[in-house]
């Protein structure tokens, strides 16, 4: 079987989540969110090493929290002033034996083992990209000028997805579209948020997987509070 490596990526601040010490430590249930995501990779049984991007001053902390949850080969770097900064200095460090390249965020604590092995098993059947996507329910517009701004046209729904983490990749497909991501982004603002623009901007197909409500992103602790209701619903099974 191609060997599959994981950047999960832990280096955010969390502005928006405003705890004292960085999102991806905060903890749900009393386990630290990148240690719940962690513990799921390891979970779905196809994951063979794990890189994971830390804030500057929080790398131990992280490497304790991760290694507590799972007993894959760990390695820890530091993150860059962008995800997609963080997820390149992470395809770095993985071993250069790594086939397929799952980039996963600690944000999204609660994606399932299930989804990760849906994900690599898309991969290993030969497409370049495969990333979990899930309908949007709300009507999204367009913003136009002004503050604040009026709405400039309204998106036809049917034809909108949101995505999640983690995404699966050919390693040589997403190690080729950082590098030429690299040259465009300047800063938090040029880069892209998610890996699979990249390979997009490559004009290479990302095939659309389902994904699924568990794998919800915590931005907020609004999210946190919905994640531990799911965690309550699901009776052990997440
Ligand atoms: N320079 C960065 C920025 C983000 N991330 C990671 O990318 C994921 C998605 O980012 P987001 O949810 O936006 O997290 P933060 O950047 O921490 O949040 P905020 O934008 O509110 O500061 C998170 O797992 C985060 O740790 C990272 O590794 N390196
Ligand atoms: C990668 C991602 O989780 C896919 O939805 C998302 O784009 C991360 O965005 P953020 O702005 O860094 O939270």
């Amino acid at each position: 079987m191609p060997r599959v490596g994981v950047v999960l990526t832990a280096a955010g601040s969390g502005q928006r989540f405003g705890a004292d010490l960085p999102k991806a430590l905060v903890l749900l249930r009393g386990r630290p969110l990148v240690a719940h995501a962690a513990s799921r990779l390891a979970a779905s049984g196809v994951v063979d090493e794990i890189v994971v991007t830390a804030p500057a001053g929080f790398l131990e902390h992280v490497h304790a929290a991760v290694t507590s949850a799972c007993d894959l080969p760990v390695r820890i770097v530091a993150g860059g002033v962008s995800r997609q900064a963080s997820v390149a200095a992470g395809i770095a460090t993985l071993t250069s034996a790594v086939e397929v390249i799952l980039v996963h965020d600690a944000a999204r604590p609660l994606a399932s083992a299930a989804l990760v092995r849906r994900l690599v098993a898309a991969v290993q059947s030969g497409i370049d990209a495969a990333i979990p996507s899930v309908p949007v329910v709300d009507t999204v517009k367009e913003i136009g000028p002004g503050d604040p701004p009026v709405a400039a046209r309204t998106l036809e729904r049917s034809q909108l997805r949101a995505v999640q983490t983690p995404q699966a990749f050919r390693a040589a497909v997403l190690r080729r579209a950082h590098e030429a991501g690299a040259a465009r982004a300047r800063d938090e603002v040029t880069a892209v948020s998610d890996d699979a623009g990249l390979v997009e901007a490559l004009g290479l197909p990302v095939h659309l997987v389902d994904g699924e409500a568990a794998a919800l992103k915590i931005t907020t602790p609004h999210d946190l509070a919905i994640a531990d209701i799911l965690l309550s619903e699901s009776d052990g099974a997440l």
